[in-house]
């Protein structure tokens, strides 16, 4: 235990409130997590649940072959299933793959006070914010990342405010796999067997792009702790570069009740030069839940730190969202109602993880399961 804390309040001043973050906590010294880290059992991560599963990355490149058909299908097919699939020839440089790993090691390597004046409410950019687990004011068991989190204005505030250590590298990130997300947006969307979805829409269902850098330092007990804790993403396509050292779990909806101990995650292996991708609630609601969004979590480990750079896309603030008509249309009901996607934003940030729970927003009652 970290001795120098008296009491829970002055580890939260000096984790979340000062902004030392998870990173300052294990270099004060620790030899065990503190209780306020210590997840409930049935949030821990347990080995038996977990089944390792090759699933072979999607080659994109292949769309633009004779292959083309196939591929699309099992685009659409690990979007209706799993809800996340892996990417290689994305049009991502493998080598900027590799910068923005290093960028966010120098980010999180930098002191304390460098990277506290990007915390909630001191940042000199409401769109740059660095902080610790998600909801800390609402979480009883804190998660072990840090991160920092840059919303995309344009070209110049990026250049401007996002941290020196990972700007150029971000917006890179950005711009280049934009394309893809637009791609696979069309792809999707046409597999829904939907007319009325035309360029613009698409552009607004895609219209905020963020960045960000999680940064799980290496945890001396991790089987008592998770990086990220149960949830899905809110907005509409998130696209994931992940080290080496593995840890991010899915959870596999159809096995649920095979009756040994209710549910099974699949790791998604490191695989060098893809990219993750998985689907969020918003996908999930403009489908009328054809597309699943997925509920996913992240292990820590105990030798070393790990680094994600997720890149969240979702709609503009402002733009209404509910199942698309010519699917409600062909379903013949609509499994969620339609709500302002800043309100379902305000909704996602009010609360701690919780599973697929921040879809409950928009379901209707009678679809409760
Ligand atoms: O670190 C990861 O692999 C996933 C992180 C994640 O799920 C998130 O930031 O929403
Ligand atoms: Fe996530």
């Amino acid at each position: 235990m970290a001795s120098h804390f008296d009491n829970e309040n002055s580890l939260f001043d000096f984790v979340v409130r000062e902004g030392n973050g998870v990173k300052g906590l294990v270099d004060s010294g620790l030899s065990m997590v503190p209780d306020r880290y210590i997840q409930p059992i049935q949030e821990r991560i347990h080995k038996q649940n977990t089944i390792s599963h090759k699933l072979q990355p999607i080659d994109l490149s292949k769309l633009d072959g004779p292959n083309h058909d196939q591929v699309v299908e099992d685009i659409a097919a690990a979007a209706e299933t799993l809800g996340f699939f892996q990417v290689i020839n994305h049009g991502v440089p493998v080598e900027l793959l590799e910068s923005l790993k290093d960028a966010a090691h120098r980010f999180f390597g930098r002191s304390p006070a460098e990277k506290a004046v990007y915390r909630n409410g001191v940042s000199p950019n409401p769109h740059v914010k660095y902080g610790t687990s998600f909801v800390p004011d609402k979480e009883k068991a804190l998660e072990w990342k840090d991160y920092i989190s840059m919303a995309y204005t344009s070209d110049t505030d990026a250049l401007d405010y996002w941290p020196k250590d990972c700007k150029e590298a971000a917006l890179e990130y950005l711009k280049t796999s934009s394309k893809m997300v637009r791609r696979l947006m069309e792809i999707l969307m046409s597999k829904l067997g939907e007319t009325v979805v035309d360029d613009s829409r698409i552009d607004a269902l895609i219209g905020l792009k963020m960045v960000n850098m999680n940064f799980y330092p290496a945890c001396p007990n991790p089987e008592l702790t998770v990086g990220v804790g149960r949830h899905s993403d809110m907005g509409t396509l998130t696209v994931l570069l992940q080290d080496g050292i593995g840890g991010l779990y899915v959870k596999v909806e159809d096995l649920e009740d095979d009756g040994k101990n209710g549910e099974y995650w699949i790791e998604i292996p490191p695989v060098p030069g893809a990219l993750v991708i998985n689907v969020g609630d918003t996908l999930q609601i403009l489908s009328n839940g054809r597309y699943k969004s997925a509920e996913h979590r992240v292990r820590t480990t105990r030798s070393e730190s790990r680094v994600s750079i997720p890149i969240f896309t979702t709609p503009k603030a402002s733009e209404i969202i509910g199942p698309l008509r010519g699917v409600v249309e062909k379903d013949g009901v609509a499994r969620y109602r339609e709500f302002v996607f800043q309100d379902y934003m305000n909704n996602f940030f009010g609360n701690a993880h919780q599973g697929k729970k921040s879809l409950d927003f928009a379901r209707f009652h009678q679809f409760a399961a």
